[in-house]
């Protein structure tokens, strides 16, 4: 049977009032279309903002102990319906199994636990100055929108803070990611959440989601995406002046000093690089070797490169899938031959599908060597298993190398040299930088320099997106 994704507003599940035309949900392992996705126009947008609307007056009003045993409710029903999310995820977008369970769907769970963790320790209220007190209050209505790549990452890093600080939602999910996104509808309306504090619909991005950053009574924008879409929804919302949290592209330094563990270094590169199949923003897409040990380098990262499953998204396994649409395996084909084209040295991969794939938007893992910055796959993000590799004499062109980027999301240092590590990761202009492979925790802030975004989401850096702070003035002296 077909599925048939609608929407969730004012705690009803409802059909669109505006259809716009009807998404079909291909499953991207084989290609088969396994349902629809309804889509909507501006007057659903209209709805879904208006029962949020309603709905902030009372929800804003609750208490934060009453906002958290909410929270602890919906952390319980998504750990009991834990299995079916990391079904969905692996179906909608490709990811393979082991990884949907292990580290997609663990998202969900994670965020809510960060979230309510700060909470513990975060100052709601505080004294300001001699005169002040100062309140942190839920910004009011947000609109999150969210793409298709981790998407439960993505909902939960937002949905968790918005509603344990008193903030009531729209979500707009990627159409591609349709099901994760129906089952947090679930979720929230199982786990008691009043009507009108969560809504969800589909739609296009510059149809819905340009009408939600523009709409005068949503008060925030929470955007994860690409960073074109990105600065659409920054120009929508100026108009009225709301809040817009930018957690876009990226195209991150991988960089690999004479000194580290060579072998165990580059192995785990190449892993980083092709998990999820690529789709990742904080992928380290371009991987920066010393030159005494850069053609060592090249020779492992091909034979690791060589041994990277590519399997249906069933198999067990560190394996990586397929892309999560046609749309991008044509993207990264199309980024493939433009590698090949500037003269970057092939190692593994290449145009077209594994071998054994007819069906399913399956690629070759690729590896690129001799990789110069100015070319467009080392300065692009191609959100697929595209490694480039590039050369270094020194410390200081290595951290010119990797700043010279218009991304600034994340960075990946490897060196036996503490010292060294720490001196590195200050001089780059990234928002998470990680030392030997440590990898972050939900607590510690997510986010990008440049253009790869001006928020910081996770743990209690994500609570101040939805909190206005306000300052009440009074004489304390008496
Ligand atoms: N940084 C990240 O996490 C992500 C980056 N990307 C990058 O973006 C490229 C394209 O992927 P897409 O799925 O097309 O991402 P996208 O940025 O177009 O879509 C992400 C979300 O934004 C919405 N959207 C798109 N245009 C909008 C607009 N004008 N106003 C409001 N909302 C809008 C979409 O409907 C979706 O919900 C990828 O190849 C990748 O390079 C894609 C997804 C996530
Ligand atoms: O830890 C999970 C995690 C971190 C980053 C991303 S992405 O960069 O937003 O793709 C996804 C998952």
């Amino acid at each position: 049977m077909l599925i048939s994704c609608n929407f969730y507003i004012d705690g009803q599940w409802i059909d669109p009032v505006e259809p716009g035309p009807v998404h079909a949900i291909v499953n991207p392992a084989d290609e088969k279309i396994i349902g629809t996705v309804l889509m909507g126009g501006k007057n659903d947008a209209h709805a879904a903002v208006d029962a949020a609307r309603r709905a902030f007056d009372g929800y804003s009003q609750t208490s934060l102990a009453e906002r958290r045993a909410l929270l602890a409710r919906l952390q319980a029903v998504f750990e009991r319906r834990y299995t079916e999310m990391a079904q969905a995820i692996s179906t909608e977008m490709g990811a393979p199994c082991d990884l949907a369970y292990d580290s997609q769907a663990e998202c969900g769970p994670g965020h809510i636990k960060a979230a309510l963790a700060a909470a513990e320790s975060f100052a709601f209220e505080s004294r300001s100055g001699p005169n002040g007190d100062l309140v942190c209050e839920p910004i009011g209505v947000c609109a999150l929108i969210t793409p298709w790549n981790w998407p439960i990452n993505q909902i939960m890093s937002k949905l968790a803070p918005a509603l344990l600080t008193g903030c009531t939602v729209v979500l707009k999910p990627s159409e591609f990611a349709p099901l994760s996104a129906r089952l947090v509808a679930e979720f929230v309306h199982e786990a008691g959440y009043p009507s009108g504090v969560f809504n969800m619909l589909y739609g296009d991005g510059p149809v819905v989601g340009n009408e939600l950053a523009e709409h005068p009574l949503v008060d925030m924008v929470s955007f994860t995406g690409s960073t074109a879409a990105g600065i659409s929804v920054a120009k929508a919302a100026a108009g009225t002046v709301k809040r817009v949290v930018q957690e876009l592209g990226g195209k991150s330094a991988n960089i690999v000093f004479a000194d580290t563990d060579l072998a165990s270094t580059i192995r785990r590169g190449v892993r980083q690089a092709f998990n999820n199949t690529g789709q990742s923003c904080n992928a380290p897409t371009r991987m920066l070797v010393e030159r005494p040990v850069y053609e060592q380098a090249i020779a492992l990262a091909a034979e690791y490169g060589a041994q990277v499953q590519v399997a249906h998204p069933s198999q067990r396994g560190d394996v990586i899938g397929p892309l999560a649409m046609k749309r991008q395996f044509d993207t990264v084909q199309r980024y493939i031959g433009l590698g090949i084209q500037s003269g970057a040295r092939l190692l593994i991969g290449g145009e077209g599908k594994p071998e054994g794939f007819s069906a399913g938007y399956f690629v070759r893992p690729t590896i690129f060597a001799d990789v110069t910055n100015d070319m467009v796959i080392a300065r692009e993000e191609i959100f697929g298993p595209v490694l480039c590799m590039m050369v270094f004499d020194t410390e200081e062109v290595a951290i010119r190398i990797a700043n010279d980027s218009p991304f600034g999301l994340a960075a990946y240092v490897n060196t036996s040299d503490p010292v060294r590590a720490q001196r590195v990761a200050r001089r780059l202009r990234a928002g998470t930088v990680s030392v030997n492979g440590v990898g972050q925790d939900y607590a510690s802030p997510f986010g990008g320099f440049k253009q790869s975004g001006n928020g910081r989401e996770w743990g209690r850096f994500g609570l101040h997106d939805y909190i206005e702070f306000k300052c009440i003035n009074s004489d304390h002296s008496q």
